[in-house]
C-alpha cells in the first residue's frame, strides 16, 4: 500500500547563503495493508520529513514514493488532493480548522468531501465524539478553544472519520490521559484490521509496542557526511 524507494531529500536554505542540509539518502520502506510501522530516530533523524514526503508536503528530490499506486514524488497536485480525500489520512499532532465550524461538522468533513449524505457522515462524527469523551454539549461549538486533549480527540475523530486505506499518525496519543489513550489505540488496532496501512511517530512506547508491527530507525537514511 505504501512503497517507498530510494528517497533522497535535502533542503537548501535559500536565506541562508544557499547552505544545503541532506536529510535522507536511499530511504526505503514497504508497509502492507493491515500493517502498522513506527518511524524512529533521534530528534533531528528526519522522521517528519519522511512522513511529509509520504504526505506530498514535501518534495522527494529522487526515488519513488508509491501510496495506493500513486507516486507521491511525480503527482500532479489534484492527483495528491484526490489521493489525500480517498485514500491517505493524515492525524496530525495539532488540529488546525476553519474558526466557528462546529466540532461535528469538522469530523464529517472529510465524508462530506467525499460526498457521503450529511445525515450519514454526521452519525459517523457523533460515533466518534461520543467513543473519545467529547461530551456531546462540546459538538455544536468550534474546537478553537477547547483544551490541548479535547483538541487532539477532535483531530483523532476527523482523521478515523473515513475509513483511509493508508494513514500517518503523528504522535497520536501524546497530551491523552490513559482511558482516551487507549480508545486511540483501540481505533487504530480496528483501522489495521480492516486493512489500513499505518505509518507513526509514535515516542509513546508502549503505545508503540502494543499497535506497530515494525520499527524503523530513519536514522539508517541519514547521509554519512564526509570528515
Ligand atoms: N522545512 C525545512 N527546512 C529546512 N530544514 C528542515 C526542514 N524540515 C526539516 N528540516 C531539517 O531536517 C532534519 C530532520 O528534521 P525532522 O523534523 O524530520 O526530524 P525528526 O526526526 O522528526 O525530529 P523530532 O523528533 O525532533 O521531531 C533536521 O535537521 C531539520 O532541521
Amino acid at each position: 500500500m505504501i512503497d517507498i524507494r530510494d528517497v533522497s531529500k535535502s533542503f537548501t536554505l535559500h536565506n541562508q547563503g544557499g547552505a544545503v542540509i541532506r536529510v535522507m539518502e536511499g530511504a526505503s520502506l514497504h508497509v502492507a495493508p493491515g500493517e502498522c510501522v513506527a518511524l524512529t530516530g533521534a530528534s533531528g533523524a528526519g522522521k517528519s520529513t519522511l512522513m511529509r514526503v509520504i504526505y506530498g508536503n514535501y518534495l522527494a528530490a529522487s526515488g519513488s514514493v508509491l501510496v495506493g499506486g500513486l507516486d507521491v514524488a511525480r503527482a500532479e497536485p489534484r492527483e495528491i488532493l484526490r489521493l489525500r480525500r480517498e485514500v491517505l489520512g493524515y492525524v496530525s499532532q495539532f488540529l488546525r480548522v476553519v474558526p466557528r465550524v462546529p466540532t461535528v461538522e469538522v469530523v464529517a468533513e472529510p465524508l462530506l468531501a467525499l460526498g457521503v449524505d450529511p445525515h450519514t457522515a454526521r452519525a459517523r462524527a457523533e460515533v466518534l465524539l461520543r467513543r473519545l469523551n467529547i461530551p456531546e454539549r462540546l459538538w455544536s461549538l468550534s474546537p478553537t478553544t477547547f483544551s490541548g486533549g479535547e483538541q487532539q480527540r477532535v483531530n483523532i475523530a476527523r482523521g478515523f472519520a473515513h475509513a483511509y486505506p493508508a494513514l500517518l499518525l503523528d504522535e497520536p496519543t501524546a497530551s491523552l490521559d490513559a482511558e482516551n489513550r487507549a480508545v486511540v489505540l483501540g481505533l487504530i488496532a480496528e483501522a489495521k484490521a480492516r486493512g489500513a496501512a499505518i505509518v507513526g511517530i509514535f515516542h509513546d512506547v508502549e503505545a508503540r509496542e502494543r499497535v506497530c508491527d515494525r520499527v524503523v530507525d530513519v536514522s539508517g537514511f541519514t547521509p554519512v557526511v564526509a570528515a
